[in-house]
């Protein structure tokens, strides 16, 4: 896993119903050190998206620089893995297949792609699955599974947009702490995008706080690891600092 360098990253998109230009995103600077966790926050339209499509090569920037591992961006590439909502996982191919998808795409050998399937099933508590098929698990099972897929591929950086928005509470904690304990194994390069104050709060070592297009504030998070919920919840240290970033967030 290696860094991830935004320098006086902007975006400007062209409105169609004005006939204008309009800035969704303006000199965002921020560095991301290797095996760091940064998530993003902020009100709806700040540009969050935005940021992170950049930097999976899929939207063009405007202005300014992202370098993955000292190399400037120019589109996506295989150093980057992107976990999004909706998890995307191919309806025809098992869990295994899916897991396995890019390293076949890159050439790894079948004995080797069997081993890559057992360790990041296993990574998910997903050993059981292996060959059954998407629409024959849960949400927040399929949610684990693109997770570990993207894993998989051993990207420089992860890339995450709000990939537990769509799974019910309940199942939103069970993955928050499945990739707080992924994460403190592996210790992937991860920016993980989300408006859920106490998720960003309770996985990241730092939450960035954007408001229209720009930095607002960096919040340090020093809570100590192995983080559960049942610990956190009642953790005075966990609730000021969520309460520092919402009011950060209502002020954006
Ligand atoms: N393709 C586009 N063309 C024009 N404007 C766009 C485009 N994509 C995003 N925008 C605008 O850029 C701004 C930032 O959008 P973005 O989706 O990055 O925000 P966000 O913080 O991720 O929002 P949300 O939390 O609602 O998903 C918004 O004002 C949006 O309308």
């Amino acid at each position: 896993m290696k860094s991830l360098v935004l320098e006086n990253l902007s975006k400007t998109y062209f409105d169609p119903y004005r006939g204008t230009q309009f800035t969704a995103i303006k000199d965002v600077s921020l560095q991301v050190g290797e095996g760091d966790f940064v998530a993003v926050v902020g009100p709806s339209g700040c540009g969050k998206s935005t940021i992170l499509n950049m930097i999976a090569g899929f939207v063009p920037i405007s202005g300014g620089r992202i370098l993955v591992d000292g190399h400037q961006v120019k589109g996506p590439g295989p150093d980057r893995g992107v976990v999004f909502q909706s998890h995307a996982l191919f309806p025809w191919k098992t869990v295994a297949e899916n897991v396995t998808f890019g390293p076949k795409m890159r050439g790894v050998g079948k004995a080797e792609r069997a081993r890559i399937a057992e360790e990041y099933l296993a990574l998910a508590g997903l050993s059981h699955a292996a060959e059954r098929y998407p629409n024959e698990l849960s949400g927040g099972m399929q949610q684990r599974v693109g997770v570990v897929r993207a894993l998989a591929n051993n990207p420089d950086v992860l890339l995450m947009d709000e990939p537990f928005a769509s799974v019910d509470a309940q199942t939103r904690m069970t993955l928050q702490e499945e990739l707080t304990r992924i994460w403190e194994e592996r210790r992937p390069t991860v920016v993980f995008i989300t408006h859920d104050v106490s998720e960003a709060v309770f996985l990241a070592n730092r939450v960035v706080v954007l408001s229209k297009g720009h930095v607002l504030a960096e919040v340090a998070v020093p809570l100590a690891r192995p983080r559960s919920w049942t610990r956190l919840v009642e953790d005075d240290g966990f609730k000021a600092l969520s309460n520092q970033v919402l009011q950060l967030v209502r002020s954006a």
